[in-house]
């Protein structure tokens, strides 16, 4: 559907301004999986449907594992459900019905997954993980996640392109914490050391978070005063 870059989210950003995920695996993923999303056409299955149930799937691994320290099979219950998310639209695009309101609850739905998987590590360290300086890092990964994707989003919203995506997008957050915690899980089936990554991940996505998060903010600002410039040349032009 030919809606404006502002709703869809996509297209706004050139190329070159695309993080790495979401320029090269992104190609790879929508290949491997477009068979899939074409059999759950043929089911009768809608892109909502498995927007809805993939979200489902992706909170109750992480609220139900992480909690208790059980990464590995957090991870693998996360995993089973999170490539949903390439699944939903890819079905969309194969029936010619990508919408606002899919693109409103791909995006809103994102929020949610997200929050459930750093919360379920804060939790995690809030209780018997027993590490007050983690559950603040996990609590840090949730919250300024959530802040880069706003920023886009607001951005967008106001009418301005936000090209750039930054260091670390939400395809990056999740791979590089769902890799290590998985990793991690195998701690308690006798791999010894393990147990580390997960930390080490932790404090990576919050890194990374911060300098996305400075380099959007920068970019909305440089854009915003281009856009004011812009409109004050051509009313002092219409004068
Ligand atoms: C022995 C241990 C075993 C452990 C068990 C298995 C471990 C497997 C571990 C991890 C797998 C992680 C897979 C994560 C896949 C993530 C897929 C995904 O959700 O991608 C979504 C992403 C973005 O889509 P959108 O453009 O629709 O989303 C927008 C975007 O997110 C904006 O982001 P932001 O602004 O926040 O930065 C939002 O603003 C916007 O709202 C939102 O709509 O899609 C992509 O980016 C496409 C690329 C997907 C790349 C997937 C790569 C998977 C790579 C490796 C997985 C395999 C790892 C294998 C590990 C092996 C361990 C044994
Ligand atoms: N239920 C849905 C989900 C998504 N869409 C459309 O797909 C875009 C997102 O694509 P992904 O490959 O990242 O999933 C989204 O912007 C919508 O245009 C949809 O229509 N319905
Ligand atoms: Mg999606
Ligand atoms: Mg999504």
């Amino acid at each position: 559907m030919g809606q404006p870059a502002a709703i869809t989210g996509r297209g706004a950003t050139p190329t070159v301004g695309k993080a790495m995920l979401n320029k090269y695996a992104r190609a790879f993923f929508t290949r491997v999986l477009t068979p899939f999303a074409a059999f759950l056409i043929r089911r009768g299955v809608s892109p909502d449907t498995v927007t809805l149930i993939g979200t489902a799937g992706v909170v109750a691994g992480a609220l139900v594992f992480y909690p208790r320290g059980e990464f590995f099979w957090g991870t693998v219950v996360i995993t089973l459900f999170v490539f949903s998310d390439l699944v939903d639209g890819n079905m969309a695009r194969q029936l010619g019905r990508s919408s606002r309101w899919g693109a409103f609850l791909d995006s809103t739905l994102d929020r949610v997954a997200d929050g459930a998987i750093f919360g379920g590590f804060a939790l995690w360290y809030a209780g018997h993980g027993n590490n007050d300086v983690l559950c603040a890092v996990s609590i840090f990964c949730l919250a300024s996640g959530q802040v880069v994707s706003y920023t886009k989003a607001r951005g967008e919203s106001i009418g301005l392109p936000v090209a750039v995506n930054g260091l670390v997008e939400r395809a990056e957050r999740l791979v590089i914490s769902l890799v290590a915690a998985g990793f991690a899980g195998l701690h308690t089936f006798g791999v010894p050391g393990i147990q580390w990554l997960l930390p080490i991940a932790l404090w990576v996505v919050a890194a990374g978070s911060l300098v996305t998060l400075v380099q959007r903010v920068v970019t909305v600002r440089r854009e915003s005063a281009e856009a004011e410039a812009a409109a004050r040349q051509d009313s002092g032009a219409a004068q």
